[in-house]
């Protein structure tokens, strides 16, 4: 802790925009004995964030609240949701837990009974990326508590366990957590997500990204999925992406999920018609789903192709405009105002 100028010790607040993820590639290799499959999988971060800020509090424990930006009111007004009307739609896309369901709550309690620090934390988790959407919010926040614990601690944030206790808590986790504190644009995962090598790649990628307004279970989307016996390799994508080429990128895309996806969800079906409609490429679901995504050449046709399905989907859907950003999220000290 850090003197403040009444001489009192002021707690530090570990502040971190987690971000959403896009599979550009997802390919299915084989079904395991205990439920997982193994994929081969590209991911790249997106500027589409939550918020996250950590402290540490004396007392033991876990004290997590969530809030929607910029409200609740406006996110499900966006997408359609009537409160009243429709209370288990409102619930099951909007409501997120604050109890140990939630893998932000279940990543601090790892952490400290790992590390067997005394005290707990307080956390303020501000969400902006939609659940279920196969955009990895979730995991995304629980990396980012995981590194905010550790620099609260001054455990190093390329310590071993971390890795470990990342990969426990999710498949997707390790992604957004960073390999060895290294900043990335692109990695490639295996195994069931949790092994993750970066690819080497300098350019920025700009997209639009549509959230449907339903939430798919991953675990029923990945129950549906049949492995094929042809299995596709990402090496085309990853030229692309080396290369910088967009038409190469958008030509190298797959996602074995789409497909029992859209059998769950066929209203998905429709979003991506529009989205090619509207002049997107390389139009495609994410991860487990629902949110989809298309590829533009630059911010300025993000924008404008975003207001364009904006004005065809909304309410009903949320449509963004999005570009890549590096994982792991840059983490901000500041001081606490009251203590
Ligand atoms: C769809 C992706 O988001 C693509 O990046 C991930 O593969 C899912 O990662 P995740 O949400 O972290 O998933 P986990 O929490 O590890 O697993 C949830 C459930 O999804 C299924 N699952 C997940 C990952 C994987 N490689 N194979 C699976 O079959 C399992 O039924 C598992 O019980
Ligand atoms: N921090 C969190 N943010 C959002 N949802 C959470 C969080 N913690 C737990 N959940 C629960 O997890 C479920 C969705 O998680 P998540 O957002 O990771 O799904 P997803 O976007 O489909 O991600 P993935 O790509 O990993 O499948 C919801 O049921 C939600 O209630």
């Amino acid at each position: 802790m850090q003197p403040s100028r009444s001489g009192l010790t002021s707690p530090l607040i570990a502040l971190t925009r987690p971000p959403a993820k896009l599979n550009l590639f997802l390919e299915l290799l084989r079904r395991r004995e205990d439920g997982y499959h193994e994929i081969d999988t590209i991911m790249v971060p997106i500027d589409w964030s939550d918020t996250l800020r950590l402290r540490r509090i004396e007392r033991c424990g876990i004290n997590l609240s969530v809030n929607w930006s910029p409200s609740i009111e406006i996110v499900a007004a966006r997408l359609g949701i009537d409160a009243k009307s429709e209370p288990d739609r409102f619930d099951q896309v909007l409501a997120i837990p604050t109890d140990g369901r939630n893998l932000v709550h279940q990543a601090l309690g790892r952490f400290l009974d790992h590390f067997d620090v005394s005290g707990g934390f307080q956390c303020e988790l501000v969400k902006s990326i939609p659940a279920g959407a196969g955009m990895g919010g979730a995991s995304s926040d629980a990396a980012a508590a995981l590194r905010c614990a550790a620099q609260l601690h001054g455990i190093p944030l390329n310590h071993p366990d971390l890795s470990r206790l990342a990969s426990d808590l999710g498949s997707d986790v390790p992604f957004f957590l960073g390999i060895d504190g290294q900043s990335c644009l692109a990695a490639r995962a295996t195994g069931r997500g949790e092994k993750v090598a970066p690819i080497g790649f300098s350019s920025q990628i700009d997209v639009v990204v549509v959230f449907p307004a339903i939430s798919l279970s991953t675990a029923r989307v990945y129950s549906q999925a049949t492995v094929p016996s042809d299995i596709e390799t990402p090496d085309r994508l990853i030229d692309a992406l080396q290369g910088g080429k967009l038409e190469g990128i958008a030509g190298g895309i797959l996602n074995r999920l789409q497909g029992p996806a859209l059998k769950i969800a066929s209203q998905i079906e429709e979003i991506l018609e529009s989205m090619w409609r509207c002049g997107l490429i390389g139009c495609q679901l994410t991860g487990s789903g629902s949110a989809c995504f298309g590829f533009v050449p630059s911010r300025v046709d993000s924008v404008r192709a975003a207001e364009w399905l904006r004005s065809q989907l909304e309410p009903g859907a949320i449509v963004t405009s999005a570009r890549s950003v590096p994982v792991p999220s840059l983490i901000e000290l500041h001081q606490s105002a009251s203590h």
